[in-house]
């Protein structure tokens, strides 16, 4: 395997590796391990170029110090990617040969499940290092992080929809979901249960049709779901997907949701606030994967803790709103204040 060290000023480590024999091609970069060592999950994606993947890697894995801090948990911010088709392109042999990469860092880094990844595909990384979690065998397997994401996105929805609405109850509340997939699904069914009427796009068919079917969701194409009338819009796919373009169709009062790095800069956390459309940020809200799979980094053993982690993860969010209200600023600047304080301590 060829390891080829990346400049990226900012950031602690990142490094290219090529693996001729497997066709593996992946980045995997730590951001900072102030806060412990980094911890973040392995994104597969077919990415049209090397730059673009260089990109995705970095802003992930700076979102996961952001997200680590704010969740107060004693892990740094690190994130890897595959540039491969998770659907045609995904082999044992590729999932080993990352598996040797993220070893080769050295306990630096522990990967996990992204888009792309699922358990069984961290299971054989695991084969060749000890520094992957969210597995379903071993002493503190803690699994598949997608539900308990949902259950914080779902619990900080709540937290913020009494900034939005007056009241945190979902019932009969319109939301406009984008992907449904991993955590996605999970979350339309607390949304669901919650009383809440659904519209739900997704580029996959089956899924819609899932959405449809269990949720009585309505659906719409994927590049309209911006355009529909909804009370929350819950973004559960790719990242920056707001921009100057979407955040001008959206017709909502609040975003929240499970994707990361949701802002495609800093100047649509603004626009959001200009339209009068309060933003919970994502790093806060979606932080609830990572607390999943520290259970099984740092060995926890109270089984109380993750919800416990969950319930401040809502609280967090609360406490940022009501900051952003009083200094009349954008919650995604309070956001990264609120964990710049942290790292500076
Ligand atoms: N899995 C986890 O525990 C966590 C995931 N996240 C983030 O949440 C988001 C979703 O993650 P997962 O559910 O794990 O991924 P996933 O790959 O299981 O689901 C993504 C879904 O989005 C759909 N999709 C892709 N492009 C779309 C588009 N243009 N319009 C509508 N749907 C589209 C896909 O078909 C798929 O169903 C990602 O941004 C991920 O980084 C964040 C924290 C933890
Ligand atoms: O959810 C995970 O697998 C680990 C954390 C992570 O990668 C994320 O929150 O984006």
């Amino acid at each position: 395997m060829k390891l080829t060290p990346l400049d990226a000023p900012g950031y602690e480590k990142v490094v290219y590796a090529e693996d001729e024999a497997s066709g593996l091609k992946s980045i995997i970069a730590v951001h900072s391990t102030k806060l412990g060592p980094a911890a973040g999950g392995c994104r597969m994606f077919a990415y049209p170029d090397f730059e673009s993947a260089k990109i995705d890697a970095l802003r992930l894995s700076k979102g996961m110090t952001y997200k680590n801090a704010a969740a107060s948990l004693p892990l740094g911010g690190g994130k890897s990617v595959i540039i491969a088709d998770p659907k045609t392109q995904k082999t044992p042999e590729l999932m080993q040969a990352f598996g040797r990469f993220v070893e080769s860092f050295e306990g630096m880094y522990t990967t996990a499940e992204d888009v792309g990844i699922s358990v069984e595909d961290i299971e054989e990384a695991a084969k060749y290092t000890s520094h992957a979690a969210g597995l379903n065998k071993g002493a503190f397997a803690s699994g598949d992080p997608s539900p308990v994401t949902a259950r914080g996105v779902y619990l900080s929805c709540v937290a913020a929809a009494k900034h939005a609405f007056g009241h945190g109850d979902l019932e009969g509340k319109i939301i406009a979901l984008q992907g449904l997939g991993h955590v996605g699904m999970y979350l339309a069914e607390h949304l669901h249960a919650a009383g809440a009427q659904l519209i739900v796009s997704d580029i996959n068919a089956s899924s819609v049709a899932k959405a449809r079917q269990a949720f009585s969701a309505r659906s719409v194409a994927p590049n309209d779901i911006y355009d529909v009338e909804a009370d929350i819009f819950a973004p559960c796919a790719m990242g920056a997907i707001l921009n100057a373009d979407t955040i001008s169709r959206l017709n909502v009062k609040l975003v929240c949701g499970a994707a990361n790095n949701q802002l495609a800069d800093d100047a649509a956390g603004d626009a959001l606030m200009a339209r009068g459309i309060l933003y919970a940020p994502d790093y806060v809200v979606n932080g609830g994967g990572i607390i999943s799979v520290s259970t099984e980094i740092l060995k926890i053993t109270d089984e109380k803790w993750v919800d416990q982690k969950l319930e401040q993860l809502a609280v967090t969010t609360d406490k940022i709103l009501t900051k952003a209200k009083a200094q009349n600023a954008s919650p995604h600047k309070v956001a990264d204040q609120f964990v710049d304080e942290i790292l500076a301590q």
